[in-house]
């Protein structure tokens, strides 16, 4: 598989504290890679680098071999990187289509009238909300509103899709069900950069983690050694895991 996401040597300074430090990692094409690390490691610093929300200090940041280092967040979404976040954002006084018809109008090739409509039926379908478009966003569980988000993602038709702790807060259920849908992207063929506390998520759905700390890489590789790596069982998983 060659990388669709090469990330070289970053680093992210706030004033005195470098949040992320020299840090190197690649994702391939159609690979679902975990970002771990403990609370203040330096992950969200780094998904907001790749998707534009900040801009790093220096390093290198490639999609499919192009520099996307430094560009403003709506050009890079329009190479083809989606983003979804902790807390849902959708927009609660529209529908459940509406809410994806509003992502289909920002796409690079905006969609408009019926054949947006269409399209946001056929990505709701994809989402798990068959028949479900003329609810109202705010009526919905968590879990469904979740569904809406993702379907707002996957209308931009990303290449690189980066889910920022989208599993938390769900219940054991909810939890089930999220696991299935990243499940289902990935047997789409989908990239996916998660940040991701809920290990069996991650073991369910990853083949690979780089691990953080301070900033700093501390393991990167095949999912069931790096969870077994003494110094990230210290560092992040604490000794129950060992
Ligand atoms: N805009 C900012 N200004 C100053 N410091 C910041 C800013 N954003 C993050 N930091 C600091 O950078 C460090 C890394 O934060 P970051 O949010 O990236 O960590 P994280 O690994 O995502 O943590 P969590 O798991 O809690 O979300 C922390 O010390 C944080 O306080």
């Amino acid at each position: 598989m060659s990388a669709l996401l090469e990330v070289r040597n970053v680093t992210k300074r706030f004033g005195g504290l470098t949040a992320v430090n020299d840090l190197s990692f690649d994702v391939s094409e159609g690979e679902v890679l975990a970002l771990l690390g403990p609370n203040g490691s330096g992950k969200t610093t780094m998904m907001n680098m790749i998707s534009g929300a900040l801009k790093s200090s220096s390093g290198d940041i490639n999609l499919a071999g192009a520099p996307i280092t430094g560009l403003p967040p709506h050009r890079i979404a329009a190479k083809g990187v989606a983003r979804t976040f902790q807390l849902v954002k959708i927009l609660p006084s529209l529908d459940v289509r509406e809410n994806v018809v509003a992502a289909l109008a920002f796409r690079h090739d905006a969609l408009w009238g019926k054949t947006a409509q269409d399209e946001a039926d056929r990505l709701l379908a994809h989402a798990g909300l068959e028949s479900r478009g003329s609810e109202m966003v705010e009526n919905l569980t968590y879990i469904d509103q979740k569904r809406v988000e993702l379907a707002r993602a996957l209308a931009a038709q990303p290449r690189l899709l980066l889910l920022d702790e989208w599993l938390a807060g769900l219940n054991p259920t909810e939890l089930h069900i999220g696991i299935e849908l990243i499940a289902m992207l990935r047997k789409s063929g989908m990239t996916i950069l998660l940040v991701e506390h809920v290990m069996e998520a991650v073991r369910a759905l990853c083949s690979r983690c780089v691990v953080m700390n301070a900033g700093s890489k501390i393991a990167d590789g095949e999912t069931h050694a790096v969870l077994a790596d003494p110094e990230v069982i210290r560092a992040y998983l604490g000794e129950a895991h060992a």
